[in-house]
């Protein structure tokens, strides 16, 4: 299957610096989500990648089968030590695990120029849990989330599961998607994404954006794959990516939408259960 065009990002000319990003996630095993997600996409735009990472999962194409927390103060150390030396332009986190992780992160941010307020933009990816249900947050970590990661963030994106744990707000059509973007946006972040990936109902993929005053509507075709692992590291990795290279929010989101429509309809086939999304086309494009 091919996909519509996509405008890519500038790249830098061979043996000039690419313009630096970080995320702050977990590493799947199984190579379709979280990091390797991330570093897939920064790679394919052409972005320098750097890594704190917060957990080590045990996963494959059929799910999670356990993780291993890294200490807090190593995925903080982990972001201080790159902002210090090799700067980054923007800041994305997903998997965070705990309570404690949350906090470490929140207050490296602070301390490091990362977030809404700062000059580093941070996209939120609240990764609450897999595809496959296996939970990746603790449920004590809620609260910290919502009281202390939301209110740095530049962009929170969460999916219909995760706006249901953290608003209560069950989205089931356009009305009860803006009702969560107001509440998601009343927690704090510059900007709210609530992503229609799991309203199923359509032939389309509605995403929401919200700043407290105005809506942006992000429409695609919705692609008919089983192969959907890893879409929303994919489009989050792709905003952080274009507010990197100096993006609004509005149109680091449009260009992520196309990104992980293009990645989505490129998507293959990966062990016995569900296959990734695939910024791998662009290698066949450039050759
Ligand atoms: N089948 C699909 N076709 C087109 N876009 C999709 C499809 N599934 C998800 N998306 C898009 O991919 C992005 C990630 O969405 P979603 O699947 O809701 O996130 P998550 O991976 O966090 O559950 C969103 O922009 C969403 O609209
Ligand atoms: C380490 C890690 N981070 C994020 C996800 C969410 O991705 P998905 O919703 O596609 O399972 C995941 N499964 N694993």
């Amino acid at each position: 299957m091919t996909g519509a065009r996509v405008e890519l990002l500038p790249v830098a000319p061979e043996g000039t610096t690419p313009v630096g990003v970080m995320t702050v996630a977990g590493s799947d095993s199984g190579g379709g989500a979280g990091i390797q997600a991330d570093l897939r996409t920064f790679a394919l735009l052409g972005l320098h990648g750097c890594v704190a990472v917060t957990a080590v999962t045990v996963q494959n194409s059929l799910g999670v089968s356990g993780f291993q927390e890294i200490e807090p103060d190593t995925v903080a150390a982990q972001i201080r030590c790159v902002a210090d030396d090799i700067g980054i332009g923007a800041v994305k986190t997903g998997m965070l695990a705990s309570a404690p992780i949350i906090d470490a992160v929140a207050a490296q941010c602070r301390a490091s120029g990362i977030g809404r307020d700062a000059a580093v933009p941070l996209v939120v990816d609240p990764v609450c849990a897999s595809m496959h249900g296996n939970q990746l947050l603790a449920d004590s970590a809620l609260d910290t989330l919502r009281d202390n990661l939301f209110p740095l963030a530049t962009v929170v994106s969460p999916n219909l599961d995760e706006v249901r744990l953290i608003t209560g707000i069950d989205v089931v059509d356009a009305a009860t998607q803006r009702d969560a973007a107001k509440a998601l946006h009343d927690l704090g972040p510059s900007w709210a994404l609530v992503k229609g990936g799991h309203l199923r109902s359509s032939d389309e993929s509605p995403d929401l954006l919200y700043d407290g005053s105005e809506f942006v509507e992000l429409t695609h075709e919705r692609i008919d794959t089983p192969h959907d692992h890893g879409a929303g590291d994919t489009l989050a990795a792709a905003i952080t990516c274009a507010l990197a290279h100096g993006y609004t929010v509005p149109d680091a989101v449009a260009f992520a939408k196309a990104w992980v429509t293009r990645g989505l309809a490129a998507a293959y086939p990966l062990g016995a259960g569900h296959g990734p999304v695939n910024p791998l086309w662009r290698v066949g494009d450039c050759g």
